[in-house]
């Protein structure tokens, strides 16, 4: 009896020290700090077991191109007008030949349209000459991300020799299969993917009206899905270009206006290039962060081997098999003003991390400050071929075990550190992040992250597919952002972060697959939560039907959904388009 006493004693007591201690932690800067630190140290593998199958997601789909009326429960606000447009894979095998990439599947198009608390819902396969001529030949001819094409089996055994030597651009060999995401220049949508090729579409029919080649106007070899817009629609993208002086990182800008009508990205021209830490190995990167005045670019050691990529042809392999997760190299921040277009001097390092969407960045008090989904596990692209999204059982459970979880992390960047700043110290002054910057001997700055999250995230499977009130917080000091819960491959439930209380709202409903949340201001509304959530709900479930979910930004209560009986894949990147 006593010694249960004893151990009830000891239990209590350890229950009173770690709450006494975690008071403390949050109350003493310096212990607060520690902890962080401490907590920075490992990549976080979320283990789940028993995973569901989620292979009708990543399954070959029929297009819907007759416009189907949606079944709507609850209700869309009467205010909600336009486009929820999204892109996505939806094709991945033509005749025989079968893609080995979830990034590699074919162009889908989905849109719904939204009028008077009604939703109607249409999708389409994106015509871009890739798919045309895979279809043509019904095999894959043209390469993509995770896929190379096979020389064509009817042609003699020296003309296939020679066929691995063709002359890039004889025959456009590069892939205009842009499944990415939606992108805006000059008030005209393209879809993107992160070649040289972009597709300008009709929104209302879906249809491809023009394609675009990056080269024909500024000397890059491609750009991002992720371009960033001023406010008065002024475009930043970013791009490489290769050549004998090695490779560089090209901060772009599109003039928001036309000259003529049937402009596209006329006008578009590079400000900075910023050079390759390795010429023949530059970084991989997805999107960038930019602020009022600054583009911040993270080059990480995701490095593009580009003899790799060259001979992938002649060596049998894709382009995604160039690509390494190089975790001896740090991460590095590059700034550069918009409008000088000059790279400013500091040199800004942490330690290696991956990015794959920036949530969103700002500037306070000579600083700039950039928010990130952050993995510190770069191996999660090789990760998702399809053969691993599709498995079950232990093999799935295994597959996700493998891939490091996506945390919300804020750095702080000092724009203007100077030789007699002290070195040892933190350089941010501001008070309410516990990021540091720390200039060091050698003149480097030395970042350490704050997390954006409460420990609750781990238990969501961390965030990606993040998305923020763009239009009037972009570039701006913010507190809220919305993104997928990742307890699967794939996000299993939509999560809104706090960051400045560091509190999460869930959506979830066992079984469906939310699409990356689109925010949509309510009409009038000043404030930065004052609108609603848009997400494409998806199941591998038969009998069950996906739909449009709307959710109150706020309170992240749902409000309604749209039910389609129609099956669709698991998407990419969208955007809301008011009509
Ligand atoms: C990888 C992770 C995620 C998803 C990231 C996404 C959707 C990235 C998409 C990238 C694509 C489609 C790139 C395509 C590039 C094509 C090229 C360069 C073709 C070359 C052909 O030769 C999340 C699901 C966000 C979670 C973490 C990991
Ligand atoms: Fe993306």
């Amino acid at each position: 009896m006593f010694f249960q006493i004893f151990l009830h004693f000891v239990s209590n007591l350890s229950t009173i020290a770690v709450g006494f201690l975690s008071v403390m932690i949050q109350r003493i800067p310096i212990l607060k700090k520690y902890v962080e630190s401490t907590r920075q140290k490992k990549a976080i593998f979320s283990k789940q077991e028993r995973l569901p199958c989620i292979a009708p997601l990543v399954t070959t789909v029929e297009e819907t191109p007759q416009i189907v009326s949606a079944c709507v429960r609850g209700h869309f606000p009467q205010w909600l007008r336009g486009y929820l447009l999204r892109v996505g894979p939806g094709k991945f095998e033509f005749g025989k030949d079968k893609y080995n990439h979830w990034f590699d599947g074919m162009a889908l198009l989905h849109q719904f349209r939204m009028e008077k608390g009604t939703v109607t819902y249409r999708s389409k396969f994106l015509q871009s000459d890739t798919y045309k001529a895979n279809s043509v030949h019904d095999r894959i001819v043209i390469s993509e991300f995770g896929t190379l094409a096979v020389p064509d089996p009817c042609k003699n055994v020296f003309e296939r020799f020679l066929s691995k030597f063709e002359v890039p651009g004889k025959v456009s060999a590069i892939t205009d299969n842009t499944n990415v995401n939606y992108v805006q220049y000059k008030g005209d949508y393209y879809l993107s993917t992160e070649t040289n090729f972009m597709n300008k579409v009709d929104i209302k029919t879906l249809e491809k009206t023009e394609k675009v080649d990056w080269r024909k106007f500024i000397a890059v070899n491609g750009a991002t899905a992720h371009p960033h817009y001023d406010a008065d629609g002024t475009a930043y993208n970013m791009g490489n270009s290769y050549g004998s002086h090695g490779s560089c990182y090209n901060v772009i800008r599109v003039p928001p206006e036309k000259v003529d009508l049937g402009e596209t990205i006329h006008g578009a021209q590079v400000i900075c290039s910023i050079a390759s830490a390795e010429g023949m190995r530059p970084s991989y990167y997805h999107s960038f962060g930019m602020t009022r005045n600054y583009v911040i670019f993270i080059e990480q050691p995701l490095k593009m081997n580009l003899w790799k990529v060259v001979t992938s042809k002649i060596r049998g392999k894709s382009f995604a098999d160039g690509i390494s997760w190089e975790p001896q190299y740090n991460t590095r921040f590059h700034v550069v003003d918009k409008h000088t277009g000059q790279l400013l001097p500091g040199m800004y390092y942490s330690k290696p991390f991956v990015t794959f969407h920036q949530i969103n960045a700002f500037e306070d008090q000579g600083c700039v400050v950039i928010d990130l989904c952050c993995q510190d596990d770069g191996r999660s692209l090789e990760v998702y071929q399809l053969q691993n999204l599709r498995k079950v059982g232990e093999g799935l459970d295994q597959v996700y075990n493998s891939v490091g979880r996506s945390f919300p992390r804020r750095f702080v960047l000092p724009l203007h550190v100077s030789l007699n700043d002290p070195e040892g110290q933190n350089l941010s002054p501001l008070s309410y992040s516990s990021a540091s910057a720390v200039k060091q001997a050698d003149g480097k700055i030395w970042c350490s992250y704050e997390n954006l999250h409460p420990e609750g995230l781990e238990d969501e499977g961390g965030i990606e597919f993040p998305q923020i009130n763009y239009g009037q917080f972009s570039g701006r000091k913010y507190r809220f952002f919305y993104g997928c819960g990742f307890r699967h491959l794939v996000g299993d439930s939509l999560i809104k972060v706090d960051v400045v209380n560091k509190t999460l709202m869930i959506w979830r409903e066992d079984g469906f697959y939310p699409s990356e949340p689109v925010f949509v201001p309510a009409p009038g509304t000043s404030e930065e939560d004052g609108g609603v959530i848009l997400s494409v709900v998806i199941t591998p479930k038969q009998n069950e039907n996906n739909f449009l979910l709307v959710l109150d930004a706020k309170n992240f209560e749902e409000l309604g959904r749209a039910e389609v009986p129609v099956q669709m894949p698991y998407g990419f990147h969208g955007t809301f388009v008011t009509i």
